[in-house]
């Protein structure tokens, strides 16, 4: 399988994000707690050069709490400031302002040892679609943000979202798409629900979440399921799901696609449990 956005796209979307990445000070780069490495996009790193970044692993409330303090130290180990949050969540929200006045102040230091008028910090955040970009801007903001300038022939200007009397924010995020080195990662995107579920079958995506969480979360499918960890069968494991789920169409047979949408649905919304797909290489 290889998943290939249109090159244009791409190619525009990375432009956008090298024009707006000269107006500011310091990056928040949005991943998601589930899969925080498949969640970035490595082109970031090489258009970022020395630009400091810290990183907020989004949905953690959707996340297995264990993985996710294993990836902030991760995170912490490479020197790179992360947090993790749940955007509806308001300590977590502070915790993100907190951190991002750290490296508002690092510029601030340059600037005052420089001689030159100290003025707020700026900064931009970044992030894959679906991340939350826009759910963390407007908690930031504080309030729902009109977008202005998007429409053709409506001169683009910069709005600045001001953060408390903290740091300025761009009010439009940077979108980078993520980049699909493996067919995992494609596959761990689709669980997670950043990639429509269109490109790739939604039986294939259901049948690598059951593998997935038979493998390491035996005791969470079991629970919703009934499902045991040595059921390999993708065929009997569907059918016990369907009829548990009623998932049934005339006749009496197992709707296969309803079967997947019933799972997938019921991970992303967290109702199997708190999972990670993605851990940490030791
Ligand atoms: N459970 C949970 N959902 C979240 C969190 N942050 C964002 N979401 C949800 O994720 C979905 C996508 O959020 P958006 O803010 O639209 O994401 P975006 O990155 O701006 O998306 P694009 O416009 O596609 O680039 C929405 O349904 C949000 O409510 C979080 O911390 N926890």
């Amino acid at each position: 399988m290889t998943i290939q956005w249109f090159p244009g796209h791409m190619a525009k979307a990375k432009r956008e994000v090298q024009e707006k990445l000269k107006l500011v000070d310091f990056v928040m780069e949005l991943v998601d707690a589930r899969a925080p490495h498949s969640s970035q996009n490595p082109l970031l790193h090489d258009i970022l050069q020395n630009k400091p970044k810290m990183i907020i692993l989004m949905k953690k409330d959707l996340a297995d709490d264990y993985q996710t303090e294993k990836w902030l130290r991760y995170f912490t180990h490479k020197h790179i400031p992360a947090v993790a949050i749940n955007v509806n969540h308001k300590p977590d929200i502070q915790k993100v302002i907190e951190q991002a006045k750290l490296l508002g102040q690092q510029k601030i230091n340059i600037m005052q040892q420089r001689g030159i008028q100290t003025r707020p910090a700026r900064a931009m955040i970044i992030g894959i679609p679906n991340v939350g970009k826009s759910t963390l801007i407007n908690r930031l903001a504080n309030k729902k943000i009109a977008k202005t300038g998007d429409r053709p022939g409506i001169t683009k200007h910069q709005t600045w979202i001001k953060v408390k009397n903290d740091f300025e924010l761009l009010d439009t995020p940077g979108i980078l798409w993520p980049k699909f080195e493996e067919q995992i990662v494609g596959y761990r995107l689709a669980a997670i629900g950043t990639i429509k579920d269109n490109l790739l079958s939604l039986q294939d995506i259901a049948a690598f979440v059951i593998t997935y969480l038979q493998n390491h979360y035996p005791a969470l499918i079991k629970q919703r399921y009934g499902i045991e960890p040595n059921m390999d069968d993708m065929w009997e494991v569907f059918q016990k799901i369907g009829k548990k789920q009623g998932a049934l169409e005339s006749g009496g047979h197992i709707n296969f696609d309803r079967v997947a949408e019933i799972v997938l649905n019921d991970l992303r919304t967290g109702r199997i449990g708190k999972i990670t797909f993605e851990q940490v290489k030791e």
